[in-house]
């Protein structure tokens, strides 16, 4: 089976083709392969009826997940380059997604609709989904409060703060991913307005920790400030591995997101 290991702006994936070799590992499995080939999401590509591919994914903590923006960037690469066609369709279990490519190399690729129903997210109760009651350190003077939740396929919480170098991400970050508001956990952003077209972002990644970029995590965190005014509905969003462009258009509603792919090494296994 091939293996390709990649990155998307530093979030690092071994991405195994599994359209004509069945691949089902176990979540030990999983967690051995991510430390071993130093990946952020394992992803296995197999046949679909009516997509280009069926993208699978996996957290390095051996959970499966719906949504992974990057990863759907490294995929849409292989799958253009591969192809020779000017569009790809990518399924996963959270949408229909669609990848092209972008000037000087970039991809882009449509990340689908936000959505924005407490249920969605999910919440473990109806809030108000631009400032959820999550409260971190003191009760009178916490560290955290409020932040603003979406999902783009998987669940976000977005901190908006003054400046992203001021917090301990790997400390407070478990706190709210398995806070008891998300049932499900949550990828948790760390966003400071710079203006409004430019975003520096961290994300403590639910399953993973702090990565060097996630995708879904800018799309997150440029549709929760654009819908509290505090950019407009297209920003770069800088994180430590690089930068992406977010773009959150009123025509259909839908999130594009452009940014780099490194294909590091392939191998047969
Ligand atoms: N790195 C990703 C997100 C991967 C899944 C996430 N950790 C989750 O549990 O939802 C991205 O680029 O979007």
């Amino acid at each position: 089976m091939k293996v390709w290991k990649m990155n998307g702006a530093g979030n690092a994936f071994a991405i195994f083709d599994a359209r004509s070799t069945s691949f089902v590992p176990s979540a030990d499995q999983v967690r051995q392969i991510a430390e071993d080939l130093k990946a952020d999401q394992i992803i296995a590509l197999e046949r679909d009826v009516a997509r280009d591919v069926f993208m699978r994914i996996w957290n390095a903590d051996g959970s499966e997940v719906s949504a992974c923006g990057n990863a759907t960037r490294c995929v849409g690469k292989l799958l253009l380059d591969e192809t020779g066609k000017s569009q790809v369709t990518i399924q996963t279990e959270a949408d229909m997604l669609k990848a092209f490519n972008a000037e000087n190399g970039l991809i882009t690729v449509d990340m689908g609709s936000p959505l924005m129903g407490w249920e969605d997210i999910p919440l473990s109760e109806k809030m108000d989904v631009r400032g959820v009651d999550v409260k971190i350190g003191p009760m009178d003077n916490p560290i955290l409060s409020r932040p603003a939740v979406v999902s783009m396929g998987n669940p976000h919480a977005v901190f908006f703060v003054n400046d992203v170098n001021d917090y301990d991400i790997p400390a407070l970050g478990p706190l709210v991913e398995w806070h008891p508001t998300f049932p499900e956990g949550t990828n948790v952003g760390f966003a400071q307005v710079l203006d409004r077209q430019t975003i520096r972002l961290r994300v403590w990644e639910r399953g993973a920790g702090l990565t060097r970029a996630c995708g879904t995590g800018a799309c997150a965190a440029l549709v929760c400030a654009a819908r509290a005014k505090l950019t407009g509905r297209k920003a770069k969003v800088i994180v430590d591995g690089g930068e992406l462009l977010i773009e959150w258009r009123e025509s259909d509603d839908r999130v594009y997101m452009t940014g780099p792919v490194e294909l590091e090494f392939e191998t047969e296994i």
